[in-house]
């Protein structure tokens, strides 16, 4: 073991994982978590790596992008892929989680770790040290926010994101929901709110003309596809949504054998399943003309909402102009970030940077050279799907979700190619792993 400590800033997604792959190549870790004494806008709790939208980590097979980064991840012994697979909860072919139940497995492993020391506090200024992790995420406090602009030399930027409302189960209307995933695909894990043609329509003038909650006039009006507000999409035309959210296709009401006009979806939130989130129902309405708006969906014309949607300030970094692909900063080497500050998106993206700038931080420390993750063949592996310092790849905010569409489809119809571009894929993964004991 070093006598070298890594400092990580942020105990997200990011900053958990970076810590956790430190401590685990014998490296000391501080790792700065302000919450729970100032929280974010987003988070609620005091518990690291908090899920703040979808409990979702999305698609869990290997035939997807998404669930092959997660599986590349188990190889490199991930916190949070190990955290998320004991406290999933049934979600169709997705992986999805309980997220009290895994912010909690999170913070006690790493709480348990004896190399990690964990400071409660907001740090304000990128601290000095042998090796510095910032990942404070979309969410950096503002102190700190300023002194990164300081750093980079040029302004952070801002942009609007959305958080979608949570239900309590006893008060949906049971009797005029179904339960069904898309398609029959896996467990029947979704409640299912059906529209007819005259009721989406109700609903959807009642959205388009609801009041939206005000917003800071710093903050610019920009989403990411993948997390657009339900109301800006429904803005766009009568039938976005139902082409988005809303789609009905692959379900089937039981009470009409038939395929409704529109959907709500409804997933499991915890594993008592006693509340549920509404799928891509992300909002910045005010909260009364949520509840107003939200109780026209038959089946939540009682809804207690347990948490309503709302918007926020993100920021990111220009990584392809700061950051080296080993996440190191070019101006600073001792210097890394990670998570979605660097412009990467999505929970489970986060984490991978999070795993790399951990991985490399501590190399650094016991007088290695940090490593660029291999780029293999696969959309999915590690390194092609973390590509923020690489200009090519660099899409801040549209790298979650609507993830390279083309490529989504492709891989549809050539489930059997993917899976040995999946393989090849793990065993690289696999061979680097061995590079890096
Ligand atoms: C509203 C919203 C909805 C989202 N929805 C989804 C979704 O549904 N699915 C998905 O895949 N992704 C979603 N994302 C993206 C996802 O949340 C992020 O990609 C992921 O959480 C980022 O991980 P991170 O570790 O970079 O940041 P975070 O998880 O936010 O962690 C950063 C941590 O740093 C702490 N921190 C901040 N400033 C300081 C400071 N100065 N000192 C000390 N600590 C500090 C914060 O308290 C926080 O714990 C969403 C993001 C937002 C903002």
């Amino acid at each position: 073991m070093t006598g070298r400590t890594v400092t990580v800033v942020g105990a997200g997604l990011a900053g958990a994982e970076a810590a956790w792959q430190a401590a685990r190549r014998g490296i000391k870790v501080k790792l700065y978590e302000m919450r729970p004494e100032k929280l974010t806008p987003a988070h609620r709790s005091g518990y690291f790596a908090e899920l703040v939208c979808s409990n979702s980590l999305r698609a869990a097979a290997l035939e997807n992008a998404v669930g092959l980064l997660k599986e590349e991840m188990r190889h490199l012994d991930s916190l949070v892929m190990a955290c998320a697979d004991v406290t999933s909860v049934p979600a169709g072919g997705a992986l999805a989680v309980d997220r009290d139940l895994f912010a909690r497995c999170v913070t006690e492993r790493i709480a348990g770790n004896p190399l990690i020391e964990i400071c409660r506090e907001e740090v304000t200024a990128i601290p000095e040290g042998e090796a510095v992790i910032i990942a404070t995420g979309p969410l950096t406090s503002d102190a700190l926010a300023s002194d990164i602009s300081r750093f980079t030399g040029e302004n952070c930027l801002f942009f609007y994101d959305a958080v979608a409302p949570i239900v309590a189960a006893e008060s949906i209307n049971m009797g005029k929901v179904f339960r069904s995933s898309r398609y029959g695909k896996g467990e029947a894990a979704y409640l299912n709110c059906p529209l007819s043609r005259e009721e989406y329509e109700v609903f959807w003038e009642a959205l388009v003309k609801a009041e939206k909650a005000p917003r800071k006039e710093f903050e610019k009006e920009l989403h990411f596809e993948g997390c657009m507000p339900v109301e800006v999409l429904a803005a766009r035309g009568k039938e976005t949504l139902l082409y988005g959210p809303m789609k009905p296709v692959g379900l089937i009401d039981p009470r009409t054998g038939r395929r409704p006009y529109a959907v709500v979806q409804l997933r499991q939130e915890n594993a008592a399943a006693t509340l549920f989130n509404m799928v891509g129902f992300q909002t910045g309405l005010k909260w009364d003309e949520q509840k107003r708006v939200f109780r026209l969906i038959p089946g939540l014309e009682e809804a207690e909402f347990v948490r309503f949607g709302v918007m926020h300030r993100n920021t990111f970094i220009n990584s392809p102009v700061l950051l080296h692909p080993t996440f190191q900063t070019r101006k600073n080497p001792a210097l890394f970030f990670a998570g979605q500050i660097t412009g990467v998106e999505g929970y489970v993206e986060s984490a991978a940077s999070g795993l790399m700038a951990g991985i490399n931080a501590a190399r650094l420390l016991a007088g290695k050279e940090p490593l660029v993750f291999p780029r293999n063949t696969a959309h999915g592996s590690l390194a092609h799907y973390i590509t923020a310092a690489d200009p090519a790849h660099f899409q801040p905010m549209n790298i979650n979700f609507g993830l390279f569409p083309p490529f989504e489809a492709r891989i549809r119809d050539k489930k059997e190619r993917y899976r040995t571009v999946a393989k090849k894929a793990l065993e690289s993964i696999d061979r680097f792993k061995e590079t890096l004991l």
